[in-house]
């Protein structure tokens, strides 16, 4: 007897996706399909170490690829973990999944940029109605009497029905009865492929029949005889020497699910106390969900070969949440749980390890855009931290290609492709790992008044310095535009002091960890009164403190106004054409910090910013007799405001002052 049931609302319309659009690389099902079954064989090894009743009499998990052309289906058969009715109803029903909401609000219509998504979120199991009008599962779960089966059937519409059949064996057998224009799926040698393209890493034996010439009939003919088709040798445990720069990258497919090749890799085995190999990935692409603090580290975790677990944040800091990979400890338990994971000594070991590499492997990647792309330098990074544990590429004859090689036009621009999309991230790292901080800071790189392109480091900035210069001076803002015609750079500009622009949200926090870099200061130009040292002459300062003197009362009655706005109001030298601005006292948030944290819904403390005057300038010298002073004094407190990006507390009372002066 059989039961209907209805596709969760998300399920339905993700399934008409797949069936209505991703026709661009269809062979990905077969990649999802046995990638499912290879996590159910890891599942029930996982299970076993508590109960080893669940491999009942069949210990050697394996996964086996069947076809039969005549009834135009495809069979994937596991002998792992399995599902009961409950478990197909929900698992094959509806989705878990929280990212598959944001999935479904970022599909574009463009059907090969959508196909790339599916693939970054895994929609797994639906992949299968790519190719399929219909899809039987037949299963039992491991430890379940035979007849506890479940039969799901489905057409990919609307809905599927489940009955309950008895079912001898243990595990799942997924069915696809194949579209008429999926036939070549059909074909021995074209699955054969797609498993040796995705699969060949799985650790388990993927088993298809043999198939032999048969002289007679004048055709292949296929046996009933299996053999295994992949390698099932975890790629990270194989010498370098033994594998391509393409297995890497369709490695880093099958582990990602991102269809652009990686920037470049790092594989390594490392030695001492703590034992492990280390296969590292820098993507291209950041993914969707970069930004979502909850996000756990892509690495997965294996112990001895056998895969313990996805997204193992303890093995890399968050500010590294984007790199990919595969550790494999030596040392580690099989039944680690991540609670055991934060306290391991080994796992701290292996995060440092992890931290050091991939810092390297970016200096690497850093230095080769600015020499002129040198080719791939494997060995360098290798030496880069050549501390104690050691960590030798897998094989150390081939050092020099232990990195993730690049042809050299390729190598010069990576940087700044990783940078685009992984800079902001990285600067987390400040405020995260005080030991990197300085490696941290000389991989950050940012606009100045120099440069429009994201790409002055502060070690190139200090080498620019002008004499007797004593700061690193920056500007945070909420975009070039507003940074660059900000009335704070006006006496910078007219020195010809670079500054550096930045305008990613973390900067302002992320700086706030990082008082110097290599001995200098760095110094916010909106904070705190200017102080330009040695690079201000003895006129100028005279010419200041005079005109301080001079406009006392002036500037005691605009304080007394603006007593609900500004903290202070005073004259300063950083003004050249503009007639106000605004600043904060040194230790403060910045008004734009505030404003974030406001947006957010953050808690930020009031912060009263400071007026600054511009002494020579003629509004400030009407200011004096003005009949309307008050309005202007609010006006210039307001425009002082806009100019940096915010907006007046009372925007109609700003509108009437002006309006008032206009008429
Ligand atoms: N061969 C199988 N054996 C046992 N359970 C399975 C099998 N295939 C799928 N499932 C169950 O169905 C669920 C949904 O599968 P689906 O492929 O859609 O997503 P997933 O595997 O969880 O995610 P992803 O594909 O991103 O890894 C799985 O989590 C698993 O519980």
């Amino acid at each position: 007897m059989s039961t209907h049931h209805a596709f969760q609302a998300e399920v339905a319309q993700l399934l008409h996706l797949v069936t209505h659009s991703l026709y661009s690389n269809k062979d990905i099902f077969l990649r999802e399909l046995v990638s499912n079954a290879s996590d159910a064989c890891d599942r029930l090894r996982f299970e076993a170490l508590d109960n080893a009743e669940l491999f009942e009499d069949a210990p050697n998990l394996e996964v086996r690829v069947a076809f039969d052309a005549e009834a135009k289906t495809l069979t994937i058969t596991d002998n792992g973990i399995g599902m009961s009715e409950a478990e197909a109803i929900e698992h094959l029903g509806t989705i878990a999944k929280s990212g598959t909401k944001a999935f479904m609000s970022r599909l574009s219509g463009d059907q090969q940029k959508d196909a790339q998504l599916i693939g970054q979120f895994g929609v797994g199991f639906y992949s299968g109605f790519i190719v399929a009008d219909r899809i039987t599962v037949e299963s039992r779960r491991a430890g379940l009497p035979p007849e506890q089966g479940v039969r799901w059937v489905s057409a990919g519409a609307g809905e599927f029905e489940t009955e309950a059949i008895s079912r001898a064996e243990r595990g799942s057998a997924i069915t696809l009865h194949l579209r008429d224009d999926a036939a070549d799926y059909l074909k021995r040698w074209k699955l054969k492929g797609i498993i040796g393209k995705y699969s060949d890493h799985i650790s388990l034996p993927i088993l298809m029949r043999k198939e032999e010439w048969d002289a007679e009939k004048g055709e292949s003919v296929l046996q009933d005889e299996w053999e295994q088709v992949n390698a099932a040798s975890a790629l990270w445990t194989r010498p370098k020497k033994d594998l391509s720069e393409q297995q890497y990258t369709d490695f880093y497919e099958t582990i990602s699910h991102d269809s652009q090749a990686p920037l470049c890799w790092s594989h390594n085995r490392v030695e001492g106390a703590t034992e492990y190999t280390q296969l590292l990935y820098i993507p291209a692409k950041a993914p969707h969900d970069l930004w979502n603090r909850d996000k756990k580290p892509g690495v997965k975790l294996y112990v001895r070969r056998v895969f313990i677990m996805d997204e193992a944040e303890a093995l890399l800091p968050s500010y590294l949440r984007w790199v990919k990979g595969v550790i494999d400890s030596a040392d580690l338990p099989l039944n680690v749980s991540r609670e055991l994971l934060q306290e391991s000594r080994d796992v701290k070991a292996i995060r440092e390890g992890n931290t050091r590499r991939v810092l390297a492997l970016l200096e690497d990647l850093a230095k080769q855009g600015t020499q002129e792309a040198a080719p791939a330098d494997g060995a360098s990074a290798d030496g880069a931290a050549a501390a104690a544990p050691v960590e030798a590429p897998v094989d150390a004859a081939q050092a020099e290609a232990a990195e993730g090689a690049s042809t050299p036009s390729e190598a010069k621009d990576k940087y700044a492709r990783f940078y685009a999309e992984f800079g902001a991230v990285l600067k987390e790292g400040l405020g995260e790992d005080f030991g990197n901080r300085e490696r941290i800071a000389r991989l950050l790189r940012f606009a100045s008044t120099a440069s429009d392109a994201v790409a002055v480091s502060l070690a190139d900035y200090k080498a620019r310095m002008k004499e007797g210069q004593q700061a690193i001076y920056y500007l945070t803002a909420d975009n070039l535009a507003a940074a660059k015609s900000s009335p704070q750079l006006e006496l910078f500009r007219k020195k010809g002091i670079e500054v550096l622009l930045m305008t990613d949200r973390v900067d302002e926090w992320a700086l706030s960890f990082l008082h110097e870099f290599d001995g200098t200061a760095l110094q916010s130009v909106a904070k705190g009164a200017v102080d330009l040292g040695q690079l201000q002459d003895e006129a100028e300062k005279q010419a200041a403190e005079a005109a301080a003197e001079q406009h006392k009362p002036l500037l005691e009655r605009l304080k007394a106004v603006l007593a609900d706005k500004a903290a202070d109001v005073r004259m300063t030298t950083r003004l050249v054409d503009s007639p106000a601005c605004l600043v904060v006292g040194e230790g403060d948030y910045s008004n734009q910090l505030a404003r974030m944290l406001k947006a957010a819904g953050q808690q930020a403390p009031e912060v009263k910013p400071i007026l600054e005057l511009n002494p020579a300038h003629a509004l400030v010298q009407k200011l004096e007799g003005a009949a309307q002073f008050d309005d202007l004094a609010h006006i210039l407190f307001d425009q002082a405001l806009l100019a940096e990006g915010g907006l007046p507390q009372d925007p109609a009372g700003y509108v009437r002052r002006v309006n008032a002066l206009l008429v």
